[in-house]
C-alpha cells in the first residue's frame, strides 16, 4: 500500500446519522478505514439540508476530498453544496459516496458495491491510486426550484409513488413498499391524468398523460438487487435521457407498469417512448403535478426545466 500519510489529502466525511442503515459502530469502521489514506475531519448532519451547508463549507475551505455516509438524499445535498454557484469541477473537492441508505442509486450507478464496507474499501483504493472520474449532473430550474440532481428527476406518477413510499419510511423491504405504492397509486388514480407538455432541445415535442422521468445515468432505481432500467442508454458521459409515458388506459396500466419496472427491453414505444442525450427538457403541466429529484419528493410543480451540466463533478470510485 502506498503511504499517503507522507502527503495526505485533506478529507471531510459528512455523516447522516438518520440514514436507513447507519449505526455508530459502522460509522467508526468507515472512519478508521478512511483515516488510513486521508487527513480526515468528520461532521454529523443535524437536520435536513445541513449536509449541503457542510459540503459548501468544505469546498470553500479547500478540502481535497468530501465523502458522504448516507443515502441518496445526503448525496444530493452534498453534491449541491460542493458545486453550488457554478463552481467548476476542478475547483471543487473530489466527491465519494459511501452507501448507507436503503437504495443508494448514485453510488451503485458509479459501480460501487452496495455494501458499505466493500464500497469504503473501493473508495480507499481509488483515493490511493488517484482514480477519479468526472461525471455530468442534471439541473432543475423553474417554479421556485434551482437544484442539481445526480441520477433522476420526475414529474407526475413516479413522484406520487415516491411520496407514498416516503410515508412508509423506517420500514424495511423498500422493494415491497415500492410495489405496494405502485398498486395503491394505480387503484387511486390509474395513470391517466392531466397532461404534461414535453419540449426537447432536439426540437421535438411530446405529450404525456401520466409521467415524465428524466435520467442522468442508468439504472433509474433498484428494487432490492434488481436494477430498473427505464432508459438503459442514460449515461454520466452524455446529456439527459427522458422517458415520456403517453396515454395509458387503466386496463393495461398494471401490465405496462410491470414491464417498465422489471422489463429488460425498456418501454414498448406504444405506451412510452424515450429520447436520448439531450441538453435541455422543458416540462409544462396543465395542473400541478408531483415532482421528485433524486428520489426526494419536492411537492407539486407545473413548469420545470431540466438541463444537463456536463463534466460537473469529480468522483473517486
Ligand atoms: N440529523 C438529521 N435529522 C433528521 N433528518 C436528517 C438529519 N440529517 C439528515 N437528514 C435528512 O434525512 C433524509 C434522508 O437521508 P438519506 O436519503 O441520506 O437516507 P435514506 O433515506 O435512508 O436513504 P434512501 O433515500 O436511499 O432511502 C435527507 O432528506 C436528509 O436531509
Amino acid at each position: 500500500m502506498r503511504d499517503l500519510k507522507a502527503a495526505p489529502q485533506r478529507g471531510l466525511l459528512i455523516v447522516n446519522p438518520k440514514a436507513s442503515t447507519g449505526s455508530r459502530r459502522r460509522t467508526r469502521w468507515v472512519r478508521k478505514k478512511l483515516d488510513e489514506v486521508l487527513d480526515l475531519e468528520v461532521e454529523v448532519t443535524r437536520r435536513r439540508d445541513h449536509a449541503e451547508i457542510l459540503a459548501k463549507r468544505g469546498a470553500d475551505k479547500g478540502y481535497d476530498v468530501v465523502l458522504s455516509l448516507g443515502g441518496d438524499g445526503t448525496v444530493n445535498e452534498v453534491v449541491n453544496g460542493l458545486v453550488s454557484g457554478g463552481r467548476p469541477a476542478d475547483e471543487a473537492p473530489i466527491f465519494a459516496p459511501i452507501p448507507a441508505g436503503s437504495t443508494n442509486v448514485f453510488a451503485r450507478a458509479l459501480g460501487l458495491p452496495w455494501d458499505r464496507r466493500r464500497a469504503s474499501l473501493a473508495i480507499v483504493s481509488a483515493l490511493e491510486e488517484r482514480r477519479v472520474r468526472t461525471v455530468s449532473l442534471g439541473r432543475a430550474t423553474g417554479d421556485d426550484v434551482d437544484r442539481l440532481f445526480t441520477f433522476c428527476a420526475g414529474l407526475g406518477w413516479d413522484a406520487s409513488i415516491i411520496k407514498k413510499v416516503e410515508s412508509y419510511r423506517k420500514k424495511r423491504n423498500l422493494g415491497a413498499h415500492y410495489a405496494r405504492a405502485v398498486m395503491a397509486e394505480l387503484n387511486e388514480h390509474g395513470v391517466e391524468g392531466d397532461t404534461i407538455e414535453v419540449e426537447l432541445s432536439s426540437g421535438e415535442e411530446d405529450l404525456s398523460e401520466g409521467m415524465v422521468v428524466v435520467q442522468n445515468c442508468a439504472p433509474w432505481t433498484y428494487l432490492g438487487t434488481l436494477p430498473v432500467n427505464l432508459n438503459a442508454r442514460a449515461s454520466f458521459n452524455a446529456g439527459l435521457d427522458v422517458l415520456v409515458l403517453r396515454k395509458l388506459g387503466l386496463s393495461d396500466a398494471a401490465m405496462t407498469a410491470a414491464s417498465l419496472l422489471v422489463g429488460r427491453d425498456g418501454p414498448d414505444g406504444k405506451h412510452a417512448v424515450t429520447h436520448h442525450d439531450l441538453s435541455r427538457i422543458r416540462l409544462r403541466a396543465s395542473l400541478p403535478q408531483a415532482f421528485q429529484l433524486d428520489g426526494d419528493y419536492l411537492g407539486e410543480r407545473t413548469d420545470v426545466e431540466l438541463s444537463s451540466v456536463p463534466e460537473a463533478l469529480r468522483v473517486a470510485c
